[in-house]
């Protein structure tokens, strides 16, 4: 099939030895609007096949650096490189790269067929040749049967396959998608986050994808590169970046980590204590140098906190381990949670699953209870 022919084409230099075609390499990309810096000196390396997301909340520049990536934005300083070629000067059209546009940006007046067809007109390829990949990538997609009908005659999910086979027809090795699902249904958000992950692991072209919405980042992504005021504030796996995010940026937009403020009470070897209000956390392998004292922020995943209940009062508790109250009981489906005071007045969130029925004996703001947790899920954060 056309669309897959990704596969057959002999690999070129600039592609690494052994590595795969649609590595992006961003060096000091940087990207103003007047007194905006939008873009602020990004450096990244993107791995060939991979399916990437960019995650930040509104204004954070992920849009303006997919743009880039694309040639609809041009950088004011840094190099963008695909496969080892520099792009700066090369236009959209004739980078080996795609862009689903966030709301898709269908032409309304022009059919499926047509839309999908755009791509290859614009460049230059004969009708019989344009004819069999349109419809070998309207197959691909599953759109085969509205080959005639016009954006406005199909559902949201139809238009996004649409915009996909529009996208694909060219077979680029990077695809770039502007928040893909922010269009739909929660229901066809959750089907196209699986069904975009097949894809791309079908085609085995790099995707990149941008979005504000935490879950389908973790959801899709091989990598997460997490951004703030046009800077990359962590790149990892999901994994990674949801178990140890390294900065107080990310452990905040990622969710349900309780973060607290305090300082550091000693170093020994690696093993650290800090004390957050009366709270002692202890933690070890810090990735940072660290000095006694030192201001920190210290973060804990709502679901490594573990509750039981103590019959009285508790005292003397060891670092990682806290008396609590549960002032309010959220009940979510799968999961609970309890939002706690300790008697100092810290506020802390422990996540538990609905199965763990001991939650269903906790009283608001009656039982006592104990909140402990693991030495490696205390995070401490950079700035
Ligand atoms: N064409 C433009 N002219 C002026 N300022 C712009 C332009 N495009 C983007 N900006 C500004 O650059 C910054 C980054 O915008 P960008 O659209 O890249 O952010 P984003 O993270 O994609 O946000 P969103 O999720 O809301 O789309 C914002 O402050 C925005 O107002």
């Amino acid at each position: 099939m056309a669309i897959l022919a990704q596969d057959e084409r002999p690999s070129e230099e600039g592609v690494a030895a052994g590595g795969q075609r649609g590595t992006v390499v961003l060096r000091g990309v940087t990207k103003r609007f007047g007194a905006t810096t939008a873009v602020d000196h990004i450096d990244l390396t993107i791995p060939g096949g991979s399916y990437v997301v960019l995650l930040g909340p509104s204004g954070c520049g992920k849009t303006t650096l997919l743009r880039m990536i694309g040639g609809h934005e041009m950088a004011d300083a840094g190099d963008i490189l695909l496969d080892g070629v520099r792009l700066n000067d090369v236009p959209a059209a004739q980078r080996d790269i795609s862009t689903v546009f966030q709301h898709y940006a269908l032409f309304p007046h022009k059919t499926v067929a047509e839309n999908v067809e755009f791509g290859l007109k614009m460049r230059g390829l004969p009708p019989a040749e344009r004819e069999q990949r349109v419809s070998e990538a309207l197959e691909f997609m599953d759109l085969s049967n509205l080959r005639d009908r016009f954006p406005k005659q199909l559902s949201g999910g139809q238009q996004q396959r649409v915009a996909l086979a529009r996208a694909l027809v060219t077979q680029p090795t990077v695809l770039l998608l502007d928040e893909p699902l922010g269009d739909l249904d929660r229901l066809l958000q959750l089907r196209m986050r699986v069904e975009l992950r097949t894809l791309q692991r079908r085609l085995r072209i790099s995707f990149i994808h941008v979005t504000h919405n935490q879950e389908e980042a973790l959801a899709i992504a091989d990598q997460i590169v997490v951004m703030e005021n046009g800077q990359i504030k962590q790149v990892g796996s999901p994994q990674d970046v949801y178990r140890r995010p390294s900065n107080l940026f990310t452990a905040s937009f990622m969710g349900d980590n309780n973060i607290l403020a305090g300082r550091v009470l000693s170093i020994d070897g690696d093993v650290v204590e800090v004390v957050c209000d009366g709270l002692r956390l202890r933690t070890s392998g810090v990735p940072h140098p660290l000095t006694v004292d030192q201001p920190v922020h210290a973060s804990i995943r709502a679901a490594t906190v573990r509750v039981r209940p103590e019959a009285t009062a508790a005292m003397d508790l060891p670092p990682n381990c806290v008396a609590a109250r549960a002032t309010f009981i959220e009940y979510l489906g799968d999961i609970v949670k309890l939002h706690c005071q300790t008697a100092s007045g810290l506020s802390l969130i422990a996540k538990l699953p609905e199965s763990d029925t001991s939650w269903q004996h906790i009283r608001e703001d009656e039982t006592d209870l104990v909140l402990y947790w693991d030495d490696a899920d205390v995070q401490l954060l950079t700035a």
